[in-house]
């Protein structure tokens, strides 16, 4: 045998060797363990490109960097981490707990994008400034619904009304609370009605959702403690009567008397589109007794006969307002699905 070549046991060894390194050098690089502390539980107060801050179960705040092999992380989410040896070095979230809740958008690009984790209360803002619209908090409604999270609906700015205006929010926030909703009104400007938010907001992770100019920004600014409280509030541009996007990064608060706010840009207005229409009759909790009872079973409760929900309307059971804005919100997902084919296709 030569000197230079191998024997055959020779060459197995090196071949299994070569093996070996190749499958570890396939593997994903792992961070330097010497770099980092014990595995620990953390919850993300913020996410923000290729970073995340992580509040340990101690309160401390931590910048992270996020292992590629988590998909998708946002603020709320539980995670476990590990904090940075070094105390200017970043730490590393390596893995994500499944989420109770998630909150998502429709993204045009993305499909659907998710905007925030384990939120179990959704509080609608509305205000009679810029306008009252039902059709919003409707739509809301709806989303919260499918969710499974419990909506609020809190109605700003009450110290605008004179006592006629009053009568005419209370008459139509009946349509709400004879539903079983629970509505606030509120004021942030002169506190009316706060002390009960905050009962409300206690022992749970909520979120405001509304349109801009509602005041999101001014409820939480007077709800956390001044200190805190530096969340820009826009300012309601005359022309348009609606305020401009103030709030940029997604961001959770402790609130001092008990419950975490989820403050997040991108709740402006649920698209729907991503929602089969059956899941908005589903959304709508009073027609749920007369779902069912329809002359033909694959009734779309919109002009066919027989119809047990319209049936309902006629007789005053299920408010017009109602019957008439889930009629409008089917018409604006059909709009929307049309739109976004065309951008499909152009791809
Ligand atoms: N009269 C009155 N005005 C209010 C009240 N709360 C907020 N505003 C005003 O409404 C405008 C909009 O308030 P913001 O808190 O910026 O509204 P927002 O919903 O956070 O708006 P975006 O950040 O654009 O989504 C500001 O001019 C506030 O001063 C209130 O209780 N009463
Ligand atoms: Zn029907």
């Amino acid at each position: 045998m030569s000197k230079n070549k191998l024997s055959k046991g020779q060459q197995r060894r090196v071949a299994a060797n070569h093996q070996r390194r190749l499958q570890t050098t396939n593997q994903k690089p792992k961070p330097d363990d010497s770099l980092f502390g014990e595995p620990q539980e953390g919850i993300v107060i913020s996410r923000f490109g290729k970073h995340a801050d992580v509040e340990a179960p101690d309160a401390s705040l931590h910048r992270c960097n996020i292992r590629r092999t988590i998909g998708s992380l946002v603020t709320g989410d539980r995670v476990v981490w590990r904090a940075a040896i070094t105390a200017q070095a970043k730490g590393i979230i390596e893995a994500v707990h499944d989420r109770v809740s998630v909150l998502t958008r429709p993204d045009f690009y993305d499909g659907i994008k998710p905007i925030a984790a384990n939120i179990d209360q959704i509080i609608i803002v509305s205000a009679i400034l810029p306008e009252l619209s039902l059709n919003i908090i409707d739509r809301y409604l709806v989303a919260c619904e499918t969710l499974s999270v419990e909506p609020i609906i809190v109605l700003n700015k009450v110290d605008l009304l004179d006592e006629e205006g009053r009568e005419f929010i209370d008459q139509t926030m009946q349509i709400y609370q004879h539903i079983g909703y629970t509505v606030l009104q509120v004021s942030s400007y002169t506190g009316e009605g706060m002390a009960e938010l905050k009962s409300h907001l206690d022992h749970h992770i909520s979120i405001f959702a509304g349109q801009s100019g509602v005041g999101k920004s001014s409820l939480l600014n007077a709800l956390l403690p001044a200190d805190e409280a530096n969340i820009h509030v826009g300012e309601v541009s005359d022309n348009s009567g609606l305020g401009q996007h103030t709030t940029t990064a997604s961001r959770l608060y402790h609130l001092p008397d008990g419950g975490d706010i989820i403050d997040s840009p991108g709740v402006r207005e649920f698209g729907l589109w991503h929602l089969e229409p059956e899941q908005v009759t589903e959304g709508y909790v009073e027609f749920r007794d007369y779902l069912g009872h329809c002359k033909f079973r694959d009734c779309k409760h919109i002009d066919d006969p027989g119809c047990a929900i319209r049936e309902a309307v006629e007789q005053g059971k299920i408010t017009e307002e109602r019957y008439d804005n889930y009629l409008k919100i089917l018409d604006s997902m059909a709009d929307v699905k049309v739109r976004k084919n065309t951008l499909e296709t152009k791809d």
